[in-house]
């Protein structure tokens, strides 16, 4: 990794998506590669403009963009991607009501993750990648009772209750955001397994021609066809695509090659090498999932040449 200047402007990714999609998941093994000293954290959800009881009583959700200050939300982004502290709203989600606010300083890169965090284009003119994830529909009903029920004080019924609360604002102002992104990630469960919910999921990588995707040559010749598997396809839009496909049943020493591979494209920072794909199951128990350190280190890697085309960039100033 080259030295970064105290004055270059963060390199900033977005993880969108909607509510237990995976995007702190997917976000926890990033910052752990480029380092937690060297990464700041911003949860969109923070923007959230009322408490839980008051969006109750109102008939206002977390996903309605008139439910959030995604005004104050592009002005911090801004403010951050001109290297400028900003002193953020702050949404507590165990008790479910806004609390005081915070300071945060900007670091070499931010990781923004949120429900509405493409909605504007001002929001998405600040972002260097962009990843929206869309984990098949009934993965995320398993993987948002298991969360909600542990860690947020909820009971199944009330977690489904609020999902059917929220669909018609999950087509109408989440899912549209997927078509901003450079990268779509797709966790989903195999035909021939369909109660998997953790380490045995397939992913699918969309890689949209907005961002020079590293080649993949060698890591496919590498990987023949033992759970790696890349193609040309169409999207939903009808626009040309790549499916990067990574099976849940890829073998540990066959993934360890792959991670190697990706590494060698990036040798700038092969020092920052970390354990990948770490989460937490359906059942509470720390577990690792090579497809989601694969995707982890896919997506660093265009954090790391978006960092180096900067340095280069003022270099030449
Ligand atoms: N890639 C993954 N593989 C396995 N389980 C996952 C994965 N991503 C998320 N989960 C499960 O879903 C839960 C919710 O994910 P989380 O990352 O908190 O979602 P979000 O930040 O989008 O709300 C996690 O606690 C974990 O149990
Ligand atoms: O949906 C989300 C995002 O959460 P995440 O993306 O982390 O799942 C809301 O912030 C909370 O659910 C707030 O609503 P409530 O507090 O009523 O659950």
């Amino acid at each position: 990794m080259p030295p970064i200047a105290a004055d270059a402007a963060p390199i900033i990714l977005g993880v969108v998506g909607d509510s237990a999609a995976g995007k702190s998941t997917l976000s926890g093994g990033i910052a752990a590669i480029l380092g937690h000293d060297r990464v700041a954290m911003l949860q969109a959800d923070d923007y959230h403009r009322y408490c839980r009881a008051e969006r109750r009583r109102i008939g206002v959700t977390a996903l309605d963009p008139d439910g959030n200050h995604i005004d104050i939300l592009e002005q911090h982004l801004c403010l951050l991607r001109q290297g400028q502290p900003i002193l953020k709203p702050v949404y507590d989600h165990v008790h479910g009501v806004l609390a005081a606010p915070e300071r945060l300083e900007p670091k070499p890169f931010v990781i923004v993750e949120g429900l509405l965090a493409y909605h504007t284009r001002g929001l998405r003119d600040c972002f260097d990648v962009k990843v929206f994830v869309e984990p098949d529909e009934d993965l995320r009903t398993r993987w948002k009772l298991a969360r909600d029920c542990a860690e947020r004080g909820y009971t199944a019924d009330l977690v489904r209750q609020s999902l059917d609360r929220r669909e018609a604002d999950s087509i109408a102002h989440i899912q549209p955001q997927r078509t901003f992104a450079d990268i779509v990630v797709r966790f989903a469960p195999a035909a021939e397994h369909p109660d998997e919910a953790g380490a045995g999921l397939n992913v699918r990588h969309l890689l949209r021609p907005t961002l020079p995707h590293p080649d993949l040559g060698p890591v496919l010749d590498a990987g023949g066809k033992n759970g790696f598997h890349l193609a040309l396809a169409r999207d939903s839009d009808g626009k040309p695509v790549d499916v990067l496909d990574i099976s849940g049943r890829i073998d540990g020493r066959r993934a360890k090659a792959v991670e190697d591979l990706l590494w060698s494209l990036i040798p700038e920072a092969s020092h920052l090498r970390a354990p990948l794909g770490r989460f937490t199951d359906i059942q509470g128990k720390a577990s690792i999932s090579h497809p989601l350190a694969l995707s982890q280190l896919l997506i660093t890697y265009h954090l790391v040449k978006a960092a180096l085309a900067a340095f280069r960039d003022q270099g030449t100033r």
